[in-house]
């Protein structure tokens, strides 16, 4: 490959590659060597509709453990898309090809629980300070039988190695809310990547929006992580010259093909090459010409040897194994490629962390209270002032009051139920992340989540209910009266949580609910009754939980008192045709619509990804 400054690049590439297989050699037995192997990625395109399109082409690549590698190229050229493809992050597309990690494909349990991913953009709690946010991620993700102290330690280390003490305690914040820089958030996202002890990390665009100072900085901690444990592979954009002399190799990218992959050298230069090339329109040349060079054949035989080596040495450990007693250092690398598990921590611990740490903020977090809180306060204040004292009427004149305050007090919750679809939208990728990380299973996360919701609002319901019960004057069993209400709540919730994990965005599933929830109000049996519902509509109220809600209430109030409305003698709850119906089984009925949109919302949330990644 001809140079600006005469040397031969491709002797030096090759006695690098010869030096970095022995050093492979020597690492494989504690790290994880990562190997591309003819890997091609298409994906339906969004520019032409039934076209594919090819993002990546015959990409070839060895990542040893001990080496740091940057993934260069022009902007569009592949670069995370490679990475994601080799991080088991793509969900759309179709890759073929080979990528091993020590020697075989590697399982999702594997790249969740023991690689570290630094997304381009951040996705941190904006409630959490920059060290909670570490500790949360640290309980989550180290071994559960690791003192706090420990791991407190070892977050404290990351804070001060990553420039981030002085911002420990300041909250993350968001758009709406003013936290940390920036820059900040990009550290404490890699410090996040980096309190997990990853065997393979990969970077995307570390230092983008980094000041040239605080990159070299940041690289330079990412740099120090480099031992034979570890292997580190990082896109990046505009490297500074210590930054880019901090790497050990270089893959350079154009229009998803393979341009350069060697030692970097003083090769910082050829990355403009490469960039002015692809603005030309040339870049396809370059490429041509890597794919017949002497440095292509000399990188395919290294990769091919090392894939045989791990090939060789995973079928040695196998009939070693047998005959060892001692666990030692490479049977740890197989023990992490073989693992079992997602997750390090079991989901009853990371439910523990959820609430310590999630739910205690959200707790004292005026943002998360107000629309919890505030639409129940005032309408039951509504309810309370105008319906003051009617409830023991129980005269014909005054049973549209009393059942349009049942009505009402059932259906509120339903309505409430909006306000928890947005933070379900809006931490998705957050979730994704989170979950991508292996830090806990969808299941933990719903558990916690509606567990978060319905802890606040069993005390919170319980005073709004005693003050709407005894100030109406309302007859029945109170506790009836209540756990309809905080019941048909939990509805709600796990309704805007299904419909959040279903509906494609925040305005489609804030059109989605109100429009259910009002089908729900016609088939309730009080706008139009049970007899007067046309034959092919009755089938609606069945599964219509209003019905069982406000049904429940107005048995609670009316039966033993049940005022006669009719000439011929038919008393209210016969026109409902809620007499001879237990109150109770209706409880029943709702919590069984509870469990079953719980389930649901489960589901979407395990199975429905948004993002076309
Ligand atoms: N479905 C698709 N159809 C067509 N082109 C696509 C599709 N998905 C991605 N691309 C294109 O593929 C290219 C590679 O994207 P990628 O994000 O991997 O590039 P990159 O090198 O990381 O860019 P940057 O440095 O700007 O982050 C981009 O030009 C992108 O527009």
């Amino acid at each position: 490959m001809p140079s600006p400054d005469g040397v031969d690049h491709t002797e030096v590439i090759v006695h690098a590659r010869d030096a970095a297989d022995a050093k492979a050699h020597a690492s494989s037995r504690a790290g994880v060597v990562v190997v591309a192997k003819d890997l091609t990625y298409d994906v339906a395109s969004f520019k032409d509709k039934g076209v594919k399109a090819r993002l990546l082409s015959d990409v070839n690549g060895l990542f040893n453990p001990g080496e740091m590698t940057a993934l260069l190229g022009p902007s569009g050229s592949g670069k995370t898309t490679f990475l994601d493809v080799l991080a088991g992050r793509k969900t759309v597309g179709e890759t073929t090809g080979e990528v091993l990690f020590g020697g075989k494909a590697p399982s999702v349990k594997f790249l969740r629980r023991h690689t570290g991913y630094v997304e381009q953009f951040d996705t941190l709690i904006a409630a959490l300070t920059v060290r909670e946010m570490l500790c949360y991620t640290a309980e989550l993700k180290r071994p559960m039988n690791e003192p706090l102290a420990s791991k407190e330690t070892a977050v404290d280390k990351l804070l001060r190695d990553l420039g981030l003490w002085d911002a420990r305690d300041v909250v993350v914040g968001s758009q709406m809310v003013k936290g940390i820089s920036g820059g900040q958030a990009k550290r404490t996202n890699i410090a996040i990547a980096l309190i997990t002890d990853p065997s393979v990390l990969f970077l995307d665009e570390p230092t983008s929006g980094l000041d040239s100072f605080t990159a070299n900085e940041v690289m330079s901690v990412v740099k120090s992580l480099v031992t034979d444990e570890v292997t580190i592979l990082a896109t990046i954009h505009s490297p500074t010259a210590y930054a880019f002399s901090l790497f050990d190799n270089a893959m350079i990218l154009c229009g998803g093909r393979q341009v350069y992959f060697g030692p970097t050298g003083k090769g910082l230069w050829l990355i403009d090459v490469f960039t002015e090339a692809d603005r030309r329109g040339d870049a396809v040349a370059f490429a041509d010409v890597y794919e017949t060079s002497s440095l292509k054949k000399a990188c395919d035989a290294s990769t091919r040897a090392a894939v045989a080596a791990e090939k060789t040495r995973r079928r040695r450990r196998g009939s070693e194994e047998s005959l060892a007693d001692g666990v030692t250092t490479q049977s740890l690398a197989d023990t992490k490629l073989n693992t079992t598990s997602s997750t390090v921590t079991p989901g009853w611990w990371a439910f523990y962390v959820m609430l310590k740490y999630r739910t205690r903020k959200n707790y004292r977090d005026p943002e998360y209270l107000g629309p919890r809180l505030g639409d129940k306060i005032f309408l039951s204040f509504i309810i309370t002032t105008l319906y003051l004292g009617r409830g023991n009427d129980f005269g014909a004149d005054n049973v549209i009051n009393i059942s349009s305050a049942l009505f009402m007090w059932s259906t509120l919750p339903a309505f409430g139920a909006a306000a928890y679809i947005p933070q379900i939208v809006l931490e998705r990728s957050l979730y994704m992340r989170e979950r991508a990380d292996g830090l806990y299973n969808p299941l933990t996360y719903v558990v916690a989540k509606i567990c978060d919701e319905m802890l606040l609002l069993v005390f919170v319901t319980l005073c709004i209910a005693v003050v709407v019960f005894f100030a109406v004057d309302l007859a029945g069993s109170f506790w009836l009266f209540w756990l309809t209400y905080y019941i048909t709540l939990g509805n709600g919730i796990v309704l805007a949580y299904l419909v959040a994990a279903a509906a494609p965005n925040m305005e489609a599933a804030n059109a989605i609910l109100p429009t259910y929830v009002v089908t729900l109000l016609f088939f309730a049996g009080f706008l139009i009754t049970p007899e007067d519902t046309p034959s092919y509509w009755k089938w609606y109220s069945y599964v219509d939980l209003m019905k069982y809600a406000w049904g429940a209430l107005m048995i609670n109030q009316w039966d033993g008192n049940d005022p006669v409305l009719f000439a011929g003698g038919e008393t209210l709850l016969e026109t409902y045709e809620l007499d001879d119906v237990n109150k109770w089984g209706y409880v029943g009925y709702l919590l069984l619509f509870f469990c079953a949109f719980f389930v649901l919302a489960f589901l979407a949330l395990k199975h429905i990804n948004h993002s076309k990644r």
